[in-house]
This record gives structure tokens, C-alpha cells and sequence, in this order.
């Protein structure tokens, strides 16, 4: 069994003058749960469609499942579930009736189980009491139910979701977050595009992050996380000896945390009780400050703190959050929503 479950090389797609998708090497792991993030425009949806054959590559191959597509797209898809900008569901007709259309036209889904499996899947998605309601009743959410159970109605070896959570609401979105765990609990590998970073935080173990057509940066999440800065926050009621402390053992100062309060001209931070909160990059990724040295260690910075008389009333390390990392990688905000 090939070891990833998604493979590219060089994948681009052009539309006219518009370079789409830009020479992506994309590497999904088998059993990963990949979160596939990028501000609007990025090229997500483009690269799902030219995965799944819907769209032909300009340049580039694509291999799902070990076998290459779009050549291999009959054997491949039916091991292939998708949520692709919503099927095209028959209004006029039922979510179970709908599901049984597309669960039909799946010439490897066996007859004499459609009903359970389409209730199975439609249970999945919690949508069984709407399940005899006509889809033109339905909300953008259930919609979006229903697609997701479409693409659940057979054991796949991988699932591919465009932005699952679209149209739903705080509580859909944690059901298809623990859906997303539970299917993956069972050896699925699950490519999901989003623009909720908090959804890819807590799912995924594996990121891969868009920007204008580009992949500017993929691996596990804790590689990712890594790639960023580590600040040290130190709170104290001697703020201007801690700076030079911090200086000295070669901190970049002011950086997070003081930078908005820097542009007013201040460099920390004081609380009710006096204790300013100062904070210092530790291991910047590219900065200059250490000239390469390696960063000193969290109880050195301590003692030197304490040698120099200084009253560490709190010390943390914070590592850099999944946003601050997707904003310096793409020079954008994130929509980001909890
Ligand atoms: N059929 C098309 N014809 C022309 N341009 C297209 C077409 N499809 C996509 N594009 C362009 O390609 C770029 C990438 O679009 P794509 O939909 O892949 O981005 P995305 O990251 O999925 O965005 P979103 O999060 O908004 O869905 C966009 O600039 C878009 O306008």
C-alpha cells in the first residue's frame, strides 16, 4: 500500500491569464487528517476539483491512492468519498430519496443494503428526522448534511471535504469535527479544505497552508506550530532591568505581544498590581538577533533573571498560535472563527 494517500508534483492549473494553482507538491499521509487552509482565492477548491478529476491539470500530476489521475479515475473514485460544492440534489425529492438516487448510480454499492446504509449515513450527519422532508425545505446546513452523507454512504479509503462546515451553525460544526475524528478513528484519511483555523487546530494532524496559488508550508501540526516563534513572557514590577537581561542573552524585545503597544510607544505592559508583562522572541525563526547562537534555556533565562535582581513574579513560554503562523506565512488575516 503506497504510503500517501495524496501525492503531486508540480500540480497547476492556469485559467486564461490567471495562474490558479502554481506547481504544488502536496504530500497527504495515509491515515492523516490534512487541514488544507488559504484565504479566499487561494486555489483550494481548484486543487480538490483537478484531485478528483473534475478539472483537468494545466501541468503537474496528481496520484490518489497510489494510482495516478485523472487516468485512474474509475478504480479510484469509488474508494473516494467527496464534498465538493454541494451535489446536485433533486429539490423536489426527499434526503433519503435523494441519497438513494446518487447511492444507485454507484454501480459498486450493493442493492439489497441501500436503505440501511442511506439511513446509516444520513444518521451519521444527524439528520434522520428531516429525512422525508424535501430538500427544497432544507437550510444551507442541512444541505450540507446531506452532502456529507453522500459522501459517506460507503467505506472510503479517503474522504476529500471542501469546507464541511460551511452553513453550519457552532453546533454543526463540532458534530462534523467529531465526525471527522470518528472517521478517522477508523483508519480514513480525511483531506479537508477550511477557512476555520480552530476547526483544523483541533482535528487535524497534518496542515498544509495556501497562499495565492502557492503551498507555503505543510506538515503535522506540531511541525507547523514549530516552524514559528516561541516568546517568553515574563511578568515582573521590573520591567526596564528585565529588558536589559533579556537583551543581553540575545532575546529579540517587544515582539507579539508588545508589538500594538509598541506603536504607542510602550514596551510592556502593566497590570493593577504594578507587574509589567515583558515579552522577548525566543528562537525567531530568520531573525538576526543571536547571530545563530542557540537560544538559552527557560530556567538560564530564570537564573540570570533572578541573578541580575530582578522579581519573576511569572514566566511562560508561549508558542506561536496556528493564526499568528498563517498570518506571517501569507501576509493575511484569518477568518477565524470559534
Ligand atoms: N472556472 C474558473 N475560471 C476562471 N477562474 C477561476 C475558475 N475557478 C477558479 N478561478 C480562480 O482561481 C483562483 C482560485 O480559486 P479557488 O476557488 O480554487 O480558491 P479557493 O481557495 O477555493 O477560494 P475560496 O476559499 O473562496 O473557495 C481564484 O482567483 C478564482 O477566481
Amino acid at each position: 500500500m503506497p504510503e500517501l494517500a495524496i501525492e503531486t508534483h508540480g500540480l497547476t492549473k492556469r485559467f486564461r491569464s490567471q495562474l490558479a494553482v502554481d506547481g504544488l507538491d502536496l504530500a497527504v499521509p495515509r491515515g492523516a487528517v490534512f487541514g488544507f487552509l488559504g484565504p479566499n482565492g487561494s486555489g483550494k477548491t481548484t486543487t480538490i476539483r483537478m484531485l478528483l478529476g473534475l478539472v483537468a491539470a494545466t501541468a503537474g500530476d496528481a496520484r490518489l491512492l497510489g494510482a495516478e489521475m485523472p487516468r485512474h479515475v474509475d478504480t479510484v473514485l469509488p474508494r473516494v468519498g467527496a464534498l465538493v460544492e454541494g451535489p446536485a440534489f433533486s429539490p423536489y425529492l426527499s434526503g433519503t430519496a435523494n441519497l438513494r438516487r446518487f447511492d444507485a448510480a454507484d454501480r459498486h454499492a450493493p442493492r439489497g443494503s441501500r436503505a440501511t446504509r442511506v439511513a446509516d449515513a444520513l444518521e451519521r450527519v444527524g439528520l434522520s428526522h428531516a429525512a422525508e422532508k424535501k430538500v427544497h425545505a432544507y437550510s444551507l446546513g442541512m444541505k450540507q448534511r446531506l452532502g456529507l452523507a453522500n459522501a459517506l454512504l460507503m467505506r472510503r479509503e479517503l474522504l476529500v471535504l471542501d469546507e464541511p462546515t460551511n452553513g453550519l451553525d457552532p453546533q454543526g460544526t463540532r458534530e462534523v469535527r467529531s465526525l471527522i475524528r470518528s472517521l478517522a478513528d477508523d483508519g480514513t484519511t480525511v483531506f479537508v479544505s477550511s477557512h476555520l483555523l480552530a476547526e483544523v487546530d483541533q482535528v487535524c494532524s497534518h496542515v498544509g497552508v495556501m497562499s495565492a496559488g502557492r503551498l507555503v508550508a505543510q506538515g503535522t501540526l506540531d511541525e507547523f506550530r514549530g516552524g514559528g516563534e516561541t516568546r517568553v513572557l515574563v511578568r515582573t514590577p521590573d520591567a526596564d532591568r528585565a529588558r536589559e537581561v533579556l537583551a543581553r542573552l540575545g532575546l529579540e524585545l517587544g515582539h507579539g505581544l508588545d508589538d500594538g503597544a509598541a506603536a504607542g510607544g510602550i514596551r510592556s505592559m502593566t497590570d493593577a498590581a504594578g507587574d509589567a508583562l515583558v515579552s522577548a522572541a525566543l528562537d525567531a525563526p530568520g531573525s538576526s538577533g543571536s547571530s545563530g547562537d542557540a537560544a538559552p534555556a527557560p530556567e538560564a533565562i530564570v537564573a540570570a533573571l533572578v541573578a541580575a535582581g530582578v522579581r519573576v513574579r511569572g514566566f511562560e513560554l508561549e508558542r506561536a498560535s496556528l493564526e499568528q503562523r498563517f498570518v506571517e506565512l501569507t501576509g493575511e488575516g484569518f477568518d477565524v472563527v470559534q
